[in-house]
């Protein structure tokens, strides 16, 4: 079995501690993982505070190191999908979509890294200040804190990694305890790619410990955290006068309208709230159907659930795995009989197996249900027939959360009146709300969180915009 070390001032340091990582299908002991205690955090701040300072690396070389590190995500495909799909139980075929995607998301920041620039300000205009010249230039804020999710353990990380260096940054980061390995390979491929070091440091540990040690290490000047709006909101209040980008959970919506092509809606819909068993903070969660076509919706729906095939990730076949942990996987199981024994109807699916839970339909539910007001984060979805949109798009905005929603309409009125009116940071028409590619700014409003991803967003929120004014003669 693999015992791994963190990675500390460009060393791999085995500690007196470590945690196991679970192999999520067999929930077998899969690998070790040493953890990091009080001075393994203070070494990695201490020397990314000094890297930083003494490699300022050129835009080009920035691009050059991102860009090597696109190819060899690429090259390494396949064992660092093996990889995900033991530590997070991914299915197969998603695994090594996530692999794709985080290395677009180096590539997309190996480009932004020759990007990196300020603008003219026309101080010249003000009364007074004709002979000055001023423009503004792009800095880096310093040392970049990330910490980030189990639920894809390694395009999450790349979205914070790859733009913190590309805007010339160093970074300490804490990947999820229950799903650390992909974050160290990722740092072993950074170090072949010429990543200096002390630019990337990984701790790994609890939130409680390592996680809150960097919170209250006044030497990073930037946090960027993915997770719980529950754990977000703690880091909102320890930060103080600290920078801190929030990317919260979500109970997704959609709208299913009276003139959708239901096909083309049931299939997308099926896909979207189940892919990897629903702990996805976009997956589908809340589907309003119009009750003209509700039936018909119900129908078609039912029949795409149908064919996802439930089981073992490692199978290239399978759609829908295990859940992260038994515990989570009782808790959706307990969210869904609370529901039923509130009235609401199983339409398909509702049982648990260990970790696997059934791609679940649910119906009859009501807007005070967990399995409606709360993020589920399991393979769960609630069809809600609506009359009136306005009605429903009140209802939808009632939730805590605005993060991305849909609708699925071949009417453009109806498309932009509801475009215009729901309360989140992407919405998507003839599509569900899981639809992300990483070039896109992505985040969200309300408890979903604040500030955008997408390499090129981050890039910008991790970088302070500098004033120089020039008086001239
Ligand atoms: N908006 C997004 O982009 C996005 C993406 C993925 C996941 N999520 C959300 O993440 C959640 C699921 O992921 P999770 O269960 O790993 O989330 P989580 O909030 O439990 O943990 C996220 C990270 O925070 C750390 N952490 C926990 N307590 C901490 C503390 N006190 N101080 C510092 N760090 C602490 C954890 O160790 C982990 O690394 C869901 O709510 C999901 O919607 C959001
Ligand atoms: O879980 C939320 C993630 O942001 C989804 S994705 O990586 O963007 O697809």
């Amino acid at each position: 079995m693999n015992n791994y070390p963190i990675f500390i001032d460009g060393t791999w340091r085995k500690t007196k501690e470590s945690l196991q990582v679970l192999d999520k299908y067999s929930q077998k002991v899969y690998a070790t993982v040493s953890t990091a205690g009080k001075k393994d955090v203070d070494d990695a701040i201490s020397s990314a505070f000094h890297a930083f300072k003494r490699h300022q690396l050129s835009p080009y070389e920035r691009f050059s190191i991102l860009q090597k590190t696109y190819q060899i995500l690429l090259d390494r495909k396949e064992e660092l999908a093996k990889i995900i799909v033991k530590e997070a139980g991914k299915p197969l075929k998603q695994a090594l979509a996530e692999i794709e995607r985080s290395a677009q998301t180096f590539l997309l920041a190996a480009e932004e890294a020759k990007r990196v620039h300020g603008e003219g300000v026309p101080v010249d205009a003000a009364p007074g200040s004709e002979n000055r010249l001023a423009f503004t230039i792009k800095v880096p804020v310093g040392v970049v804190g990330a910490i980030s999710p189990f639920n894809f353990p390694l395009n999450l990380v790349s979205h914070k990694v790859a733009p913190a260096l590309a805007a010339g940054n160093a970074v300490v980061l804490k990947p999820a305890s229950k799903t650390p390995i992909s974050a160290l390979k990722l740092a072993g491929i950074l170090e072949e790619a010429g990543l200096p070091e002390g630019l990337l440091q990984v701790v790994v540990g609890s939130g409680s410990t390592v996680g809150k040690q960097m919170i209250e290490d006044k030497r990073i000047s930037l946090y960027t955290f993915t997770g719980s709006a529950d754990v977000g909101l703690k880091l909102k209040q320890e930060t103080g006068l600290n920078r801190l980008i929030l990317e919260l959970g979500n109970n997704s919506p959609v709208i299913v309208d009276k003139e959708a092509d239901l096909d083309h809606a049931a299939q997308t819909l099926a896909g979207q709230s189940f892919a990897f068993a629903g702990q996805v903070c976009i997956s589908v969660q809340r589907i309003y159907v119009h009750e003209s076509v509700h039936s018909s919706f119900m129908k078609k729906i039912i029949s795409n659930i149908k064919r996802l095939s439930v089981g073992d990730p490692a199978d290239p076949a399978t759609d829908v795995g295990p859940m992260i942990s038994e515990s989570e996987a009782e808790r959706a199981e307990e969210w869904v009989q609370e529901a039923v024994s509130d009235g609401a109807e199983i339409a398909y699916g509702g049982k648990r197996d260990g970790v696997l839970f059934e791609p679940t339909l649910l119906t009859n539910v009501n807007k005070n249900m967990r399995v409606v007001c709360e993020e589920i984060f399991a393979p769960v979805v609630s069809i809600i027939p609506y009359t009136e949109l306005d009605e429903c798009i009140a209802e939808l905005n009632q939730s805590d959360y605005g993060l991305q929603g849909g609708i699925f309409t071949q009417n453009i009125d109806t498309a932009f009146y509801a475009a215009k009116r729901v309360g989140v940071g992407g919405f998507m028409i003839n599509d569900g709300s899981q639809y992300r590619v990483d070039l896109m700014p992505y985040g969200g409003v309300k408890d979903s969180g604040n500030g955008k991803e997408g390499p090129k967003y981050s890039v910008d929120e991790m970088t302070e915009e500098r004033l120089i004014v020039m008086n001239l003669k």
